[in-house]
């Protein structure tokens, strides 16, 4: 997205629309989407997976944002979908999002959610523990159903990212091992199961990664367990899922490759090794969230108080904070902003910008450089597209943000934001016993 385009009034354009006018009609702190540049996202990936002539899913991850609206815009765009939760499968089917295209995620997936997916006839399972299977096969005897079902493997890959966002590493609690021969038995005993088909393997390395050496190293090594499985069991994969994890800008410092980067070389490399092994090449899937919605998002603070302590810093106080955006205080994740009134005015000065939760850890930016600010101007802050909304919490009992979407000139409320009498909704008064 465009962090610097302005209007005639100076104020920061979101998609042909005001920022200053977006804070103005749905109050702050806001999310504002760009739809259009959601959709780019999207095709990116699809379309890449076109140009190569190869069968694949680019099922998006609604972790990273999960509303009616957005996965409405995903099936739009012939996304699949992958969700980790009943609340994520919820919101699928409240969106009328085709089943047969959402794979269920979870690595402490509970009876309730397995029935759900099995009674909604959700398309593909990813079974990630043996409690998992031994559930699962109950179940799919129950109702006498049948399940595809992808097997979750940890290759052993160790991508460079924040230690909190690696997944594909042996010491995980996500998944199989594919080399001390859990993943092995995992296939067995599935493959045992007359209601299950085990469609492929699935591999997440991790998240916000600039390189694609860790996913080209992962593929190597499903390849290398795969002709081990080959020769021993007959199995051969229909679907290879080799995750999401692909890396956006946040800041200067971040040097995301093109998202056709990622899929040619991923596509590249299951060619290779599908030849070397003399597999037939399997459909690829894919599963990026940050990589769709990330950069497509801007939340809008209206700034508060401003405490200046000479020599030292002066923190700016926006009306959200870790409610609305936990990643700096859980990465340590960097962000740039800029004053969405005063887009043309000279950068006078360098600020921290700070929450308003009752933690020192509450602060959004450390030092940014911004015009001279007054209590009242509207703060942009770029790329919170991705679990931010998702990750949002009511500390202090904060209400959840609004979110807004904005495609071609238009905009419209897609989540309200909450209300008092809605924080305390599930309150009960206490009776004294
Ligand atoms: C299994 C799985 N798939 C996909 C994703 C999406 O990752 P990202 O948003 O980095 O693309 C995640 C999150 O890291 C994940 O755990
Ligand atoms: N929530 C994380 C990424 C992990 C997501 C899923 N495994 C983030 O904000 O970067």
């Amino acid at each position: 997205m465009n962090r610097t385009e302005s209007n005639e009034l100076g104020h920061l354009n979101i998609a042909g629309v005001d920022a200053v006018e977006l804070a103005n009609t749905y109050g702050t702190p806001l999310f504002v989407y760009d739809v259009e540049e959601i959709r780019k996202n999207a095709q990116r990936f699809v379309q890449t997976f076109k140009e190569l002539g190869v069968q694949a899913q680019v099922a998006y991850a609604s972790k990273a944002f999960s509303s009616v609206a957005m996965l409405q815009v995903a099936q739009q765009e012939g996304l699949s979908l992958d969700v980790v939760s009943q609340g994520e499968m919820h919101t699928a089917i409240q969106a009328e999002f085709p089943k047969e295209r959402i794979h269920l995620h979870g690595n402490n997936k509970s009876v309730d959610e397995l029935e759900m997916a099995i009674k909604e006839g959700i398309g593909c399972v990813v079974v990630d523990n043996f409690l998992e299977i031994e559930l699962l096969k109950e179940l799919l005897t129950k109702y006498n159903h049948q399940m595809d079902v992808l097997l979750r493997v940890t290759p052993g890959i160790e991508a460079h990212t924040h230690d909190y966002i690696l997944t594909g590493q042996e010491d995980s609690k996500f998944g199989f091992d594919l080399w001390n021969g859990q993943a092995e038995q995992a296939l067995l005993q599935l493959q045992a199961n007359d209601h299950i088909q085990v469609k492929g393997l699935h591999c997440h390395i991790g998240s916000q990664i600039f390189e694609t050496h860790g996913f080209v190293m992962a593929v190597k090594k499903l390849f290398e367990a795969l002709g081990n499985w080959k020769e021993k069991h007959g199995y051969t994969p229909d679907v290879l899922n080799l995750g999401g994890g692909f890396g956006i800008k946040y800041t200067d410092e971040d040097e995301p490759l093109p998202l056709a980067t990622y899929v040619k070389e991923l596509v590249q490399e299951v060619k290779y090794q599908s030849m070397e092994y003399d597999f037939p090449l399997p459909e690829i899937w894919i599963e990026p969230g940050r990589a769709i919605v990330g950069d497509a998002g801007v939340t809008l603070y209206t700034v508060g108080a401003i405490k200046h302590i000479p020599d030292v810093r002066t923190y700016v106080s926006v009306d959200g904070g870790m409610t609305d955006n936990l990643r700096p205080a859980l990465y340590h994740a960097k962000y740039e902003a800029a004053v969405a009134n005063k887009m043309n005015a000279q950068l006078e000065q360098t600020v921290s910008i700070a929450g308003k939760c009752c933690e020192s850890g509450d602060m959004l930016i450390w030092d940014v450089d911004v015009p001279a600010l007054d209590s009242g101007d509207i703060l942009a802050t770029f790329s919170t597209g991705a679990y931010g909304y998702s990750m949002s919490n009511h500390y202090n009992r904060f209400p959840k943000s609004a979110v807004v979407f904005v495609e071609n000139g238009h905009h419209q409320l897609v989540i309200q934001r909450e209300s008092y009498q809605e924080v305390t909704r599930l309150d009960l008064s206490y009776e004294r016993p």
